[in-house]
């Protein structure tokens, strides 16, 4: 069958020591039912988007506009840029203007405020035949709003339209973004209300970007679309969302703290930086759904083979058992390269001549495989046969639902962020925003009474 697969060998006893059995997910096996019938019939916010197509016909419709500018830059941060910058990566890497016959812009993601990299994509565009898309859900976000601003003064500053240089996304109602964009007929799309940031790369918020950059949001979602399908299925073994979700509770459960994501393909290498914001803001909570104090989460962490065969996996071999290790295989590279038969009299150089660098890179994976297994360590495979559009968007919304349902197995609500908020308010508060007096005040005595201790 077309699409990803799901390996979840090496995470079972026997094949590994203290494996998950078969009879712990067999207790599960009602409860799992109960809560893929929840999530469906609950239909939180991604749930809907496979098969909204009133979001892809607005941004069909400015297509050519969009595809008119030499670069195209996004300025959004967190789940207003994580999605955009993996969709780019996996299917549009080299960015080149010139694509499949069809001029597209180059893309730029600007999703920091350091002014070193910000002031390095400002050297890179000319602002005539530039396109910004500001992303923020809230229209709120200091670092969004703060490049929008710089942005904004540049076009002004060349006498340059906004209204034909600037595209926002962001709520259909709410936001100061919005405000702007009513007072000024800017283009704007919608985020969906019920749609929370980090489960937004199938709304506007990824999909006009991906767009740009010339990739097939028609066939990303579609690739959502049989994702949908296959993860509704309440039978566990037959439903990878679910098995994932449960076998990663069950080790949680076991002290995995840990939940390693670690593909052997650049390409795909930045999937692992959108799944860490989903896995860590979703699940990271102190409080469960009754308000009882858990403080429960899985932190997640980015590896990429084979580069970090040589920097991790000594840890991940021979460590503290608190890890599970997700590897991101790729079947068919788009490109390959044949190892020349250079120095055949030595035996250490002359068994790669010949080889081509894909069977080198996928036997690498396949030794680390084995080793961590050898050594008792929890690892699974989600196997791309290749990298398109289709296959992408089934990634993301597995990984979607399995949040959802691993949220409900934790028993925390897993579309809120509380924890980011007291930075937040920190930094409006030294950055002089209104109504922040009195904290800001409180904040500096705080800070003042503490003990230092500087080296
Ligand atoms: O789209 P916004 O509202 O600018 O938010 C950006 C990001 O900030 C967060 O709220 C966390 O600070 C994320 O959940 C979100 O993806």
């Amino acid at each position: 069958m077309k699409g990803i697969k799901f390996d979840f060998t090496n995470m079972f006893y026997p094949n590994i020591e203290k494996g998950i059995k078969y009879e712990e997910i067999n207790e599960y096996k009602d409860k799992i039912e109960k809560i893929v019938s929840e999530i469906l019939e609950e239909e939180p916010g991604f749930l809907k988007l496979p098969k909204n197509t009133k979001y892809l016909d607005k941004i069909l419709d400015i297509q050519e506009w969009v595809q008119s500018f030499e670069s195209f830059v996004v300025l959004g941060i967190g789940g207003s840029a994580l999605g955009n910058i993996a969709l780019q990566t996996t299917l549009n890497p080299l960015n080149y203007n010139y694509r499949n016959d069809r001029k597209t812009p180059k893309i730029f993601i600007v999703d920091n405020v350091d002014p070193d990299f910000v002031a390095s994509v400002l050297d890179q565009i000319d602002p005539h035949t530039t396109l910004f898309n500001v992303i923020s859900k809230s229209g709120t976000t200091a670092e969004a709003m703060s490049n929008y601003l710089i942005a904004r003064g540049i076009l002004e500053s060349y006498g340059l339209d906004p209204k034909k240089h600037i595209v926002f996304t962001t709520d259909p109602e709410n936001g100061i973004l919005r405000k702007i964009a009513q007072e000024e007929g800017i283009e704007t799309l919608e985020i969906p209300p019920e749609v929370g940031g980090r489960f937004s790369v199938l709304t506007p918020v990824g999909l006009l970007s991906a767009l740009a950059g010339g990739i097939d949001i028609i066939d990303l979602l579609n690739g959502a679309k049989t994702m949908l399908e296959k993860v509704s299925n309440k039978n566990i073994y037959e439903n990878p969302a679910a098995l994932n979700a449960l076998l990663h509770f069950l080790y949680y459960k076991k002290g995995y703290n840990i939940s390693v994501m670690m593909p052997y393909s650049n390409k795909l290498l930045l999937l692992a930086d959108w799944y860490r914001q989903l896995w860590a803001e979703s699940l990271g909570k102190k409080y469960d759904i009754n308000g009882e104090v858990v403080n429960v989460g899985q932190t997640p962490v980015k590896a990429l083979g084979a580069t970090d065969q040589h920097s991790q996996v000594q840890l991940y071999n021979e460590g503290p058992d608190d890890k599970i290790i997700t590897f991101i295989k790729l079947e068919k590279f788009e490109r390959d390269i044949k190892i020349p038969k250079i120095h055949e009299e030595y035996s250490a150089l002359s068994y790669l001549g010949g080889k081509t660098l894909s069977e080198l890179l996928n036997t690498e994976l396949f030794g680390t495989e084995y080793a961590l297994t050898e050594h008792g360590k929890p690892n699974m495979k989600v196997i791309f046969p290749e990298i398109n559009a289709f296959n992408v968007g089934q990634f993301f919304f597995a990984y979607e639902f399995q949040t959802a349902i691993m949220g409900k197995l934790l028993e925390i609500d897993a579309y809120d962020q509380p924890g980011v908020e007291l930075g937040k308010k920190v930094t409006y508060a030294l950055m002089g925003r209104e109504g922040y007096e009195e904290f800001s005040k409180e904040v500096k005595q705080k800070v003042e009474k503490k003990e230092k201790f500087i080296l």
